[in-house]
C-alpha cells in the first residue's frame, strides 16, 4: 500500500486483484432501467452488480458521519465527490474479485472525469451498455418508483435536477466511449423483457 493510504484500499493504485476482471459500464438516465436490467443480467450470467447509488444509500443508512454528508448531497440530486464513490466501488470489487465472473458498474461514470479516474485506478471497461429512454419515460418511471421506493431523491424537483445533470454531465461519457467502439445502445422504451433481449445480445457478443 502506498504512503497516505489509511484504509484497506488505496485509490491511487491499480489493484493486481482486479487486473483480469471483465468490466461493463451500465450508463443511462435516472429511471431508464439500469438497476432492473442489471438484476436480470446477474440472474442469467452471474455477474456481480455494483450500483453506485446503492453503495451510497447503504452508507447513508449506516448513519455514519460520511453518510450524513452524502445524504445532503444526494437529496439535492447532485454528484458526490469522485474519490468517495470510486473508493467505495473499488473496495466492493476487490471483495468479490476472486469469485466474480465480471462486474456490472451501474450508475458510474456519471461524468467523463469519473471514467478516466476509474480506468487509472481500476481498469478499462470492455463494454458500455447505454440504456436509452426518453426524458418523459424516465420521469414517468421515477414518479411511479417514488410511490414505493422511499428514496429521498424520487421527488419531482430532484428528478428534474437529476435529469438535467444527466444530459449535461453523463451524455458526454457515452460520446467519449463511442470513440473506442465499446458502446452498445439499448432502446429502453419497451417492456423489461424487450429491453433485456437487446442487453443479452450485447453481453453475448462479448464471449
Ligand atoms: N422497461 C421498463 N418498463 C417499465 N418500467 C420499467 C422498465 N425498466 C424499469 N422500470 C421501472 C422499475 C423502476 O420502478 C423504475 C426505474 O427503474 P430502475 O431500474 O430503478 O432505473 P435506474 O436504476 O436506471 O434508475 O422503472
Ligand atoms: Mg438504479
Amino acid at each position: 500500500m502506498g504512503a497516505g493510504c489509511s484504509s484497506g484500499v488505496c485509490p491511487s493504485r491499480k489493484s493486481d486483484k482486479l487486473k483480469n476482471s471483465k468490466i461493463i459500464f451500465v450508463v443511462g438516465g435516472p429511471g431508464s432501467g439500469k438497476g432492473t436490467q442489471c438484476e436480470k443480467i446477474v440472474e442469467r450470467y452471474g455477474f456481480t452488480h455494483l450500483s453506485s447509488g446503492d453503495l451510497l444509500r447503504a452508507e447513508v443508512s449506516s448513519g455514519s458521519e460520511r453518510g450524513k454528508q452524502l445524504a445532503a448531497i444526494m437529496e439535492k440530486g447532485e454528484l458526490v465527490p469522485l474519490d468517495t464513490i470510486l473508493n467505495m466501488i473499488k473496495e466492493a470489487m476487490i471483495a468479490k474479485a476472486s469469485t466474480s465472473k465480471g462486474f456490472l458498474i451501474d450508475g458510474y461514470p456519471r461524468e467523463v472525469r469519473q471514467g478516466e479516474e476509474f480506468e487509472k485506478k481500476i481498469g478499462a471497461p470492455c463494454l458500455l451498455l447505454y440504456i436509452d429512454a426518453k426524458a418523459e419515460t424516465m420521469l414517468m418511471r421515477l414518479i411511479k418508483r417514488g410511490e414505493t421506493s422511499g428514496r429521498s431523491d424520487d421527488t419531482a424537483q430532484t428528478i428534474k435536477n437529476r435529469l438535467e445533470l444527466y444530459y449535461k454531465a453523463t451524455e458526454p461519457v457515452i460520446a467519449y466511449y463511442q470513440g473506442r467502439g465499446i458502446v452498445r445502445k439499448i432502446n429502453a422504451e419497451g417492456s423489461v423483457d424487450e429491453v433485456f433481449s437487446q442487453v443479452a445480445n450485447a453481453i453475448e457478443s462479448l464471449q
